[in-house]
């Protein structure tokens, strides 16, 4: 079943499936002082042992990390929370777990909850991983016979066979990671599944295995995952919830609609480095029109785009060539683009100042959020197999977007023709 079905056949009957997570104007504050922080928590204790009402209004250095936030989740869907770094996404998913308490609004869960947060499964670091899948199952009111029988499959899962026995303080992070999602998963069959980050520990075979049990939970159960990977979210989720400060800034039924939000609030930083002997200026991007468009424009999958800029040379004695590259969100080169004459030879650059022209094409670029990257090396150490020392490297030039369903880790889309025989 593709995604998109996947999402459709969530979505038909979303009237009448169960509501298992209500969320009503949920906020929460922190403090930025550690100092006021401790004092604010005796008085607010005394407050709560004195019977007196708490105002909940801002005190010096507190601030809103999650802001009254509602939304109902039922059984079926799964919803991906994204947001930028410090959006209030584990704050949010700490809060419905019951590991802290609202300030203010209302939580209510109907069934079994299970939980993967920050990388902590609420393991007991001096107890070994056997004795932690017992002590975890009973407190979550399942018989020792229920995790008896239970226990192999939640090893097995894990792979920590030869580790079971060892103290979880001797775990690494994605040792960790792997038996608490195995007790979540594979034990707990619960309900309500919250996933803070789980997919971004552990190496990629588990990373697989986890994605399959999660889409064969997400039927059955309402799972919250929290995420940075488009990929991942794309693939599992078929709701998105973007965070900002603390609020809902969109909550999209269609995931693609909530990661183009997401996209657009997050912000590409360039960098530049080099010695300075030369430098690229009045960067454009342009469409096939020739039109040239601000940066952060919105292109279409299979748009066809073309850039202009301009290449100062200052020193007289390095010959130099450039090359860009199209980086994807994160930045990782999508499509590397040496800049050639129309013999498909080199062009190199001496002293002074060019502008260059480059119609790109059509890049069929999936969904994203890109930037470019600009590289200028001296031609004279550059060979077929190196790329020669580098004058300048700038990047995260001119963002831009390309909108569509697909955020696939594959980054071009070309339909191919197939002859079925
Ligand atoms: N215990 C705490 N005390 C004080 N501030 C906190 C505490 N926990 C979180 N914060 C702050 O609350 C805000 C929201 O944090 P939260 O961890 O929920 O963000 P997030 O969206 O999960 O971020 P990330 O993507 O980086 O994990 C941040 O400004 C964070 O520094």
């Amino acid at each position: 079943m593709t995604q998109t079905s996947l999402n459709s056949t969530l979505h038909a009957s979303s009237d009448d499936r169960e509501v298992l997570v209500r969320v009503e104007n949920v906020s929460k504050k922190f403090c930025r002082s550690l100092k006021k922080s401790l004092w604010y928590g005796v008085q607010d204790i005394a407050a709560e042992v004195t019977g007196q009402k708490t105002d909940h209004a801002l005190r010096p250095d507190e601030f809103w990390a999650v802001k009254d936030v509602s939304f109902e989740l039922r059984r079926g869907e799964c919803l991906g929370l994204i947001g930028r770094n410090g959006a209030g996404k584990s704050t949010l998913l700490r809060m419905l777990n019951g590991l802290i308490k609202p300030d203010r609004g209302r939580i209510e869960l109907n069934g079994r909850v299970g939980g993967l947060i920050a990388l902590g499964a609420g393991f007991n670091p001096t107890l070994t991983g056997r004795e932690n899948v017992y002590v975890n199952g009973s407190v979550l009111g399942l018989s020792k016979a229920e995790i008896d029988a239970k226990f192999e499959e939640i090893v097995e899962f894990s792979e920590l066979e030869e580790f079971i026995d060892a103290p979880v303080q001797s775990y690494s992070s994605g040792m960790n990671v792997r038996l608490g999602f195995s007790v979540a998963a594979v034990l707990l069959k619960p309900d309500i599944l919250l996933l803070d980050e789980v997919l971004a520990v552990g190496d990629i075979n588990f990373q697989i295995k986890c994605g399959r049990r999660i889409r064969e939970l997400a039927p059955h159960s309402a799972v919250i995952f929290v995420s940075h990977s488009m990929y991942n979210v794309s693939w599992f989720c078929s709701r998105v919830m973007v965070l900002s400060n603390g609020e809902i800034l969109q909550d999209a039924t269609n995931p693609a609609d909530g990661i183009t939000k997401y996209l657009s609030i997050t912000e590409i930083k360039q960098e530049t480095s080099g010695t300075g002997e030369a430098t690229i200026s009045n960067f454009q991007l342009m469409q096939d029109s020739g039109l040239p468009v601000p940066e952060n424009a919105r292109f279409s999958h299979g748009d066809k785009l073309s850039v202009e800029f301009e290449i100062h040379v200052k020193t007289p004695q390095s010959d130099v060539k450039i090359f860009l590259v199209i980086l994807d969100e994160s930045n990782n080169g999508v499509v590397y683009l040496p800049v050639k004459d129309g013999l498909g030879d080199d062009i190199v650059f001496s002293k002074g100042v060019f502008r260059l022209s480059i119609p790109l094409g059509t890049l069929d670029l999936n969904a994203g959020r890109y930037s470019f990257l600009a590289a200028i090396v001296d031609a004279n150490t550059s060979g077929s197999t190196n790329y020669g020392s580098t004058i300048l490297r700038q990047q995260g030039i001119h963002p831009f977007q390309v909108a569509g369903e697909c955020y696939s880790s594959a980054k071009i889309v070309r339909p191919v023709v197939a002859i079925v025989k």
